[in-house]
């Protein structure tokens, strides 16, 4: 199986005014370059008001900087949003796409997330393409079926390792401090990377994510977890002391 480096990847969601996110990003890079040969990749998503201050924080450093959505189309007459060149131009190597949050809150559908990941992908970023089931959903015994759906509608062709990665977040995890069990994440994680076999190339150095109330208590044992190559942190994320115990604790 080929290696893949572990990401920790931090999604500061509607959260943060400029001195909280620099002091943040400060303290996360100090520790990253002083680290000696960590195991993970690090990379934190600001709000789009604070990409640019970050990103030029962190301009030369360890340190990636992300968007969390970007438009579909290059540019144009979309009032409010950002287009994946705009958050390549102020350093983003990568974009979430397709959060359950923007799935719920702007109605993205499976379509919708496929296009913006494609337009991340032609602004040479990495598109992180979202996926997860509702409670509702679980408890039907639905939970792989939705997930093998929406990663059939939302990953673009031509996609590869090179420019995907994919995060499995139950939505029922998400801020509530409740996880899965360790083997339906394993489950779920074995079946993403064989639903991954036939819409990108070379699946198993595709990095798949788990998201949904990830912090340093449980993070040990859910980094350990076969098929599991990262965590997509929202609330631990602010907090640099949490978000680097959730990095350490890869191995
Ligand atoms: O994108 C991050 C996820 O929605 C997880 O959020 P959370 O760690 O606050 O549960």
């Amino acid at each position: 199986m080929a290696a893949r480096r572990k990401l920790i990847a931090g999604n500061w969601k509607m959260n943060c005014l400029r001195a909280e996110g620099l002091a943040l990003v400060g303290e996360l890079s100090r520790r990253l370059e002083s680290a000696k040969d960590p195991v993970f990749d690090m990379l934190v998503c600001p709000p789009a008001t604070l990409v640019a201050p970050v990103a030029d924080a962190l301009k030369g450093g360890k340190l990636a900087v992300g968007g969390q959505d970007c438009h579909a189309k290059e540019k144009g007459a979309h009032t409010g949003d950002v287009s994946a060149p705009m958050l390549k131009d102020l350093g983003c190597t990568a974009v979430i796409v397709g959060h359950s949050e923007r799935r719920q809150d702007h109605g993205e559908t499976d379509a919708v997330v496929k296009a913006k990941a494609t337009a991340v992908h032609v602004a040479h970023m990495t598109a992180i393409i979202c996926v997860g089931e509702t409670e509702a959903e679980r408890d039907a015994g639905k939970a792989e079926d939705v997930v093998a759906g929406q990663l059939r509608g939302s990953i673009p062709q031509g996609s590869s390792a090179a420019n995907t990665v994919i995060a499995y977040e139950p939505v029922w995890a998400i801020g509530t401090g409740r996880t899965p069990t360790n083997d339906d994440i394993a489950a779920m994680h074995a079946m993403i990377r064989r639903t991954l076999d036939g819409l990108v190339a070379h699946p198993e150095s595709v990095r798949i994510l788990y998201g949904g109330s990830v912090k340093p208590s449980n993070a040990v044992e859910i980094m350990a977890l076969a098929d599991v190559d990262g965590a997509l942190v929202g609330g631990a994320s602010l907090k640099a002391d949490d978000f680097w115990a959730i990095a350490e604790s890869c191995r």
